[in-house]
C-alpha cells in the first residue's frame, strides 16, 4: 500500500540531499572555528589540556568515575600495556531526585558511591599516596586545566541547583574532603576524550572519539595552536608544558549544541514540539536529532500526529503513545532490525500497547517508515559532524609523503552499538560527503569502556605531568613510549 501523502510531505525534513548534507558540514566547519577562535560559543571546542593519544604501551592502575549517562559507575581500571587492559566496576543509580537537587548532596552521593566501591569491591591500589582518579564527567565544561573546569550548562535530564558556574572537580574534591576519603581528583575528562584515548590505547592513534548514547559529542586531535582562544601565553605555556612538548591537544567539540540558532538542521514540527517539551528548549539542537534519548521521542511526535489526523491506527492512541517519552530508542532499533511486518506488528502491539483492532491495512508499513526516516537522519548527521572535523583537521586528504593509514574514529554509545545499519548509513553518507576514495579511508569502530579507561590514561597522564612537576623528570620518552 503507498504511503499516504502526509508521510512523504514529511520526508525532505529527514531523507536529506546530498546538497543539504554538505551545506551542513560548512556550517559546521564555521562553527568549530568559532569555538576555537572565542568562548560562549554554541560548539564550544573546549580544549582538554590531554596533549597526546596513548599508543598501547602505558601501564598502572587508577580509578575512574563516570557522571553523565545512565547510570553513575565507578570503576578500578588496570592498564597492563600491550593494548590490554581490566576493570573492576560499580554501578550506582542516579535518582532524578538527585539530578534536580542540590549539587552539594549530588556530589556528596557521587563521593559515597567511591567509597562504597573501594569498601565493597575492594582496590589493589597499594600506597599511602591518595588513589588518583579521572572523572569522566560527561557535560559541557569550560575546561581550564587538565584537573579544572567550570560546567556551563546541564543536559541529558541533569540539573542541579548551583553547579553551574563552577569548578566540579573542586564539587568533587571537596566531597572526598568532607568525608576524608582518601582520593585525588587528578583528571576532568569528557567521555569524548576518554573514548579518542580509549581507541588510541587499544588500536593505534585515533583522530576522532564519539559518542552517539544518551547524548551525542565527539572529541578529536588538533594542533595547540589552532584553538586560538587561549590566547599566545597559554599556548606557549601549553606547548612547552605538557608532559612531552605537546604540539597537540585534544579537543572536546560539543557538537550537540552545534546549530542552536537553526541556519540550516531541518527542524521539522516534531522536532519543534519535543524542543519546546524539553527541559532545555533551543539548546543541544544537533544532539536532539541525533542521540538516543530523543530518537523514540520524535517517532512518538510523528506517530501522534498521524493518529491524529486519522491516517494511522484508525485514529486511535495508547497509553505509551501519549506519554512523554513513552519509549525509548530501543524501540527503533527493534523495528529496524525486524525480519518481517508481522514482527513489527507485534512490536507495536507489545512494546506500544496499540490493540490489535486498530491495526489497519498499512498501518504496519506507516510505523516503519516513521522508524526509518527518523533513523536515516540521525546517521546522515552524525556523518556531517565526522566529515566536518576530517575536513578541518585536512585529514580527506590523502598524505603525500607517507603511508595512508587511513583515519581511525572511536565510538561508543548505544545507539552506534544497537541501532541495525548505523555505521553503514554514516559510511554512505561520508562517501557523499568526501568522495569515495574519501570516505573508504575513514575506519569506525566500537570504542566501548572510554568513560572507563579514558579516564584512567588521563589520570595517568595528569599524575605523569604531576611527577614531571614535582620531580623535574618525565619517566616517558617523548613518541618512543608512552603518549604520542
Ligand atoms: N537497543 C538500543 N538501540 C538504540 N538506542 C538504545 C538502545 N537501548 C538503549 N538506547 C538508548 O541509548 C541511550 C543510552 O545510551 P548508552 O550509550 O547506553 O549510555 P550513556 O547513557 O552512557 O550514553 C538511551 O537514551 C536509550 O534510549
Amino acid at each position: 500500500m503507498p504511503l499516504p501523502p502526509i508521510c512523504t510531505t514529511f520526508e525532505p525534513y529527514f531523507l536529506l540531499s546530498d546538497e543539504r548534507l554538505q551545506d551542513i558540514v560548512n556550517h559546521f566547519r564555521k562553527e568549530m572555528e568559532e569555538g576555537l577562535a572565542g568562548y560562549g560559543k554554541d560548539v564550544a571546542m573546549v580544549p582538554s589540556f590531554v596533549t597526546g593519544v596513548p599508543d598501547g604501551t602505558e601501564e598502572g592502575t587508577f580509578l575512574a568515575l563516570d557522571l553523565g549517562g545512565t547510570n553513575l559507575r565507578v570503576c578500578e581500571v588496570r592498564l597492563f600495556g600491550q593494548h590490554k587492559f581490566e576493570i573492576k566496576q560499580q554501578k550506582y543509580k542516579v535518582s532524578d531526585e538527585l539530578k534536580e537537587g542540590e549539587a552539594r548532596i549530588l556530589f556528596d552521593y557521587i563521593a559515597d558511591s567511591v567509597d562504597a566501591f573501594l569498601t565493597e569491591i575492594g582496590s589493589d591500589i597499594s600506597s599511602n599516596e591518595p588513589m588518583h582518579l579521572g572523572f569522566t564527567f560527561s557535560f559541557p565544561v569550560e575546561q581550564t586545566a587538565i584537573d579544572a573546569g567550570k560546567l556551563l550548562t546541564w543536559t541529558k535530564g541533569f540539573n542541579a541547583k548551583h553547579a553551574i558556574g563552577n569548578d566540579v572537580v573542586k564539587l568533587l574534591q571537596d566531597a572526598f574532603d568532607r568525608k576524608h576519603i582518601h582520593v585525588r581528583c587528578s583528571a576532568l575528562v569528557n567521555d569524548t576524550v576518554g573514548t579518542l584515548l580509549s581507541r588510541s590505547y587499544q588500536s593505534g592513534p585515533a583522530l576522532i572519539g564519539a559518542i552517539f548514547g544518551t547524548g551525542t559529542n565527539g572529541a578529536y586531535i588538533d594542533k595547540t595552536r589552532t584553538v586560538q582562544k587561549l590566547g599566545e601565553d597559554k599556548i606557549k605555556q601549553a606547548e612547552a608544558g605538557g608532559e612531552h612538548a605537546g604540539q597537540f591537544m585534544v579537543v572536546n567539540t560539543e557538537w550537540g549544541a552545534f546549530d542552536n540558532g537553526r541556519h540550516c538542521l531541518p527542524v521539522s514540527i516534531f522536532d519543534n514540539k519535543l524542543d519546546r517539551e524539553s527541559i532545555n528548549p533551543r539548546k543541544q539542537a544537533f544532539e536532539k536529532m541525533v542521540s538516543g534519548m530523543y530518537l523514540g521521542e520524535i517517532t512518538r511526535n510523528i506517530l501522534l500526529h498521524l493518529i491524529d489526523s486519522s491516517v494511522l491506527f484508525n485514529g486511535y492512541s495508547s497509553k505509551t503513545i501519549n506519554t512523554h517519552y513513552g519509549y525509548d530508542a530501543a524501540f527503533v532499533s527493534a523495528v529496524e532490525g525486524a525480519k518481517s511486518p508481522e514482527e513489527v506488528k507485534k512490536l507495536i502491539i507489545s512494546q506500544l500497547g496499540v490493540k490489535a483492532e486498530h491495526i489497519g491495512e498499512g498501518d504496519v508499513e506507516i510505523v516503519q517508515w516513521a522508524i526509518r526516516v527518523v533513523a536515516i537522519r540521525a546517521s546522515k548527521l552524525a556523518a556531517c559532524a565526522i566529515a566536518a572535523v576530517v575536513q578541518h583537521t585536512g585529514n580527506d586528504k590523502v598524505p603525500k609523503d607517507e603511508e595512508d593509514k587511513g583515519v581511525d574514529v572511536g565510538v561508543d554509545g548505544s545507539v552506534a552499538e544497537f541501532l541495525p545499519n548505523f555505521s553503514e548509513r554514516v559510511s554512505e553518507a561520508l562517501a557523499v560527503l568526501l568522495g569515495k576514495e574519501g570516505g573508504k579511508r575513514i575506519r569506525m569502530g566500537l570504542a566501548k569502556d572510554g568513560s572507563g579507561v579514558g579516564a584512567a590514561l588521563t589520570a595517568l597522564q595528569a599524575k605523569k605531568a604531576m611527577d614531571k612537576r614535582t620531580e623535574g623528570k618525565s619517566q616517558f620518552v617523548p613518541g618512543k613510549k608512552g603518549y604520542n
